[in-house]
């Protein structure tokens, strides 16, 4: 039988210290290529503010549905996203799920400014749009830190991904997993199983179990947080970067048993600028095996159309 595992537990604070940082660095690493996952406690967010984060994520999911559709702007990119729409790739049957996504607010000359679609914001919720631009910045800044570690850990360049997520196309994304009816579709789930597209993600610990990590040897494994952490997960980007070695990890959210309380959660996906052009660091490099270079953007394009938008 294999032995119990656990996704480890890392304190960022442990970064701060120069005495503990190459250890950090170190566990970082070995964490994300061993489970793909990894739990971050003392990052500086404060509880309260994940805890306002979902007072006004339950307030906009409370509207009515005619109001929440005046957000849907149909490329699935910004704004509100309703019951039903995504499907993980390959899977017949919708998530469980409606959400909406908060992209980066850039400076009025800035190169993407054109290129990226605008936020949309609910103006029924007071308070949103001034609080989740500063929790997107915020987020932003523990996932640069995570990345000068990461960077270290792998001897590259300490502004190696910094300088690729800088004007990046990150997403912050609320979702609400309705309580459940009884009536669900075939074999429908809160979130099918799926990796993320993207370079990192960095999710706010969710209001409710159901989340679950596919390991190496073919177990779902529940990751478990405690309230203010962070769960960290590497995507396909991070895996065509280093040759699998940071892997997308499998994970799904599954429905409880008792289906009567809904669930939100809060990922926060950290992208690169979409003209980076993703290719597999040297010192990964194996021959034949590596993934054919392609821009952050185009494949970003290509993983959504597999998603159905
Ligand atoms: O709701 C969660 O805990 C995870 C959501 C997720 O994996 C995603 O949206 O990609
Ligand atoms: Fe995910």
């Amino acid at each position: 039988m294999s032995e119990l595992r656990k996704v480890p537990k890392l304190s960022l604070k442990e970064y701060q210290n120069p005495e503990t940082q190459a250890e950090f660095a170190h566990q970082l690493y070995s964490g994300l290529s061993e489970y793909g996952f990894v739990v971050i406690s003392d990052h500086g967010i404060g509880q309260e503010v994940f805890n306002q984060a979902y007072e006004l994520s339950q307030k906009l999911f409370d509207l009515p549905l005619e109001a929440k559709s005046q957000y849907e702007t149909g490329s699935g990119q910004r704004g509100y996203i309703s019951f039903g729409k995504e499907s993980a790739a390959g899977n017949p049957y919708p998530d469980l799920k409606e959400y909406w996504h908060v992209g980066p607010e850039l400076a009025e000359d800035s190169d993407y400014k054109t290129e990226y679609p605008d936020n949309v914001w609910p103006k029924e919720v007071e308070q949103f749009q001034p609080f989740f631009t500063k929790l997107y910045s915020d987020l932003n800044s523990v996932a640069e830190t995570l990345f000068l570690a990461l960077a270290e850990a792998m001897d590259l360049d300490r502004n190696f991904f910094t300088q690729m997520i800088s004007e990046g196309n990150s997403i912050q994304r609320l979702i609400h997993y309705p309580a459940l009816t009884g009536l669900e579709v075939g074999n429908s789930i809160r979130a099918a199983a799926h990796a993320d597209i993207n370079l990192m993600t960095l999710l706010i610990g969710a209001t409710d179990s159901g989340l679950e990590l596919l390991d190496r040897d073919g177990n779902w494994l529940p990751v478990e947080n405690q309230e203010g952490d962070l769960v960290i997960d590497t995507g396909d980007m991070m895996a065509r970067l280093t040759n699998n070695q940071l892997p997308a990890t499998i994970h799904r959210v599954v429905n409880p048993k008792d289906g009567s309380k809904p669930r939100y959660s809060i990922p926060f996906f950290v992208h690169p600028r979409n003209s980076v052009t993703l290719e597999c660091i040297e010192q990964f490099k194996s021959n034949g095996s590596n993934d054919a270079p392609i821009t952050a953007g185009e494949f970003l394009d290509q993983r959504l159309r597999e998603n159905g938008f």
